[in-house]
């Protein structure tokens, strides 16, 4: 569905090169759902653009569902569907309406176009908003419209940008389960770009890990995690001072990774956390110190980014952390804090 060598995109801004995608090699195949994910500024947005037509590459090829990018791109974007980040439906137009013009834009007929949007409607749990402005609904069913914009002329492969950034946990839960269904129910390809790690893990059968512009990192979920092999034992201490003690007395744990913390509390990679974990209490006893609660875990997907390079995915976003851990590091994590778009930005081809 997706196939992509050596996709790369330099800005350029007031005598500054920024390059925001360094060589991109990506495929996709038909039915997946694949993740994209990497912290703020990584070039998520960027490639996507790029896939969808809206950016041209500096250098690269790609064919996106059996289009050339280059060469066809009005082919590439009768098959695909982009759902962007700022959403798609009018917030004064009534959902079905915007969702049929949506489709004859693509040359689908009128009746045919009310009878899919009614379906989408009823898949994506938006039955009785059909009259309804966007405006006047909830986060999540103005997301689920986005989605329905998005198929509205039947596209094999659609394409999400950060589809439940701004949601809550609740219904962030339930958009992916409509996420899934749109495989599972009409076997749609999903490309999803996120900064959720727990959503790649719960979504995603794939999950390409881009930073700085490039591929870090590629695979199932499963196969990530293993590829950070040992496991991880957090510490929640009551003071600050202990927690310094007690990053101690992890670093010097047989086989320790450098321990990672965050005010009270610290936490560390071993081979073996079992045994780790005794001669951690005994050590903790010796001390006098008595944590407020000490666990083992398989390490999660942000233990892998961490891993990978060194930076969390997102410090302090509630969604980042794999099992709903977040991961412990000081550094900041967000390259791209020049986030200038528009004057810089070259070769949009303009609207589907
Ligand atoms: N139009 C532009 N002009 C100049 N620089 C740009 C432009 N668009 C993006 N960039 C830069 O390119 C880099 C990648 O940006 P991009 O938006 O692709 O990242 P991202 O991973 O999608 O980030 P986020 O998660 O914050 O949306 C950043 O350093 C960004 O500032």
């Amino acid at each position: 569905m997706i196939h992509a060598r050596g996709l790369a995109r330099t800005f350029r801004k007031r005598r500054q090169e920024v390059r925001a995608v360094d060589g991109v090699d990506l495929d996709v195949d038909a039915g997946e759902i694949v993740g994209f994910l990497g912290p703020n500024g990584a070039g998520k947005t960027t490639t996507l653009r790029m896939l969808t037509t809206l950016l041209r590459p500096t250098e690269g090829t790609a064919t996106v569902a059996g289009c050339d990018l280059r060469t066809d791109p009005v082919g590439v974007r009768r098959r695909i569907g982009y759902v962007p980040q700022s959403g798609a439906a009018h917030p004064e137009a009534r959902a079905g309406e915007e969702l049929v013009d949506h489709a004859m834009l693509y040359g689908i007929g009128k009746g045919q176009a009310v009878a899919h949007g009614k379906e989408l409607f009823e898949s994506l749990d938006l039955h009785g908003l059909w009259e309804r402005q966007p405006k006047a609904m909830s986060g999540g069913q103005k997301r689920r419209l986005d989605i329905a914009m998005g198929l509205a002329h039947k596209p094999g492969l659609v394409f999400l940008d950060e589809p439940t950034t701004g949601l809550d946990p609740q219904a962030r839960a339930n958009l992916w389960e409509h996420i899934s269904g749109l495989r599972d129910r009409r076997g749609t390809t999903v490309f999803l770009t996120t900064h959720y790690m727990d959503e790649a893990d719960s979504l995603c059968d794939r999950i390409l890990v881009i930073d700085y512009g490039r591929i870090v990192a590629e695979g199932t979920p499963d196969a990530l995690k293993a590829r950070v092999g040992g496991d991880v034992i957090d510490v929640e201490l009551e003071l600050p001072e202990e927690a310094v003690r007690v990053g101690d007395l992890l670093g010097r744990l047989p086989g320790a990774d450098a321990p990672s913390m965050s005010g009270t509390r610290v936490g560390v990679r071993v081979p073996h956390g079992g045994a780790a974990l005794i001669a951690l209490v005994r050590e903790l006893d010796r001390a006098g110190i008595t944590p407020l609660s000490l666990e083992t875990r398989r390490p999660s997907l942000d233990d892998v980014f961490l891993t990978l390079t060194g930076r969390s995915l997102r410090e302090g976003d509630p969604g980042a952390g794999g099992d709903g851990e977040a991961a412990m590091t000081g550094e900041d994590g967000t390259p791209g804090a020049d986030r200038a778009r528009g004057d810089a930005e070259q070769g949009a081809e303009g609207r589907r």
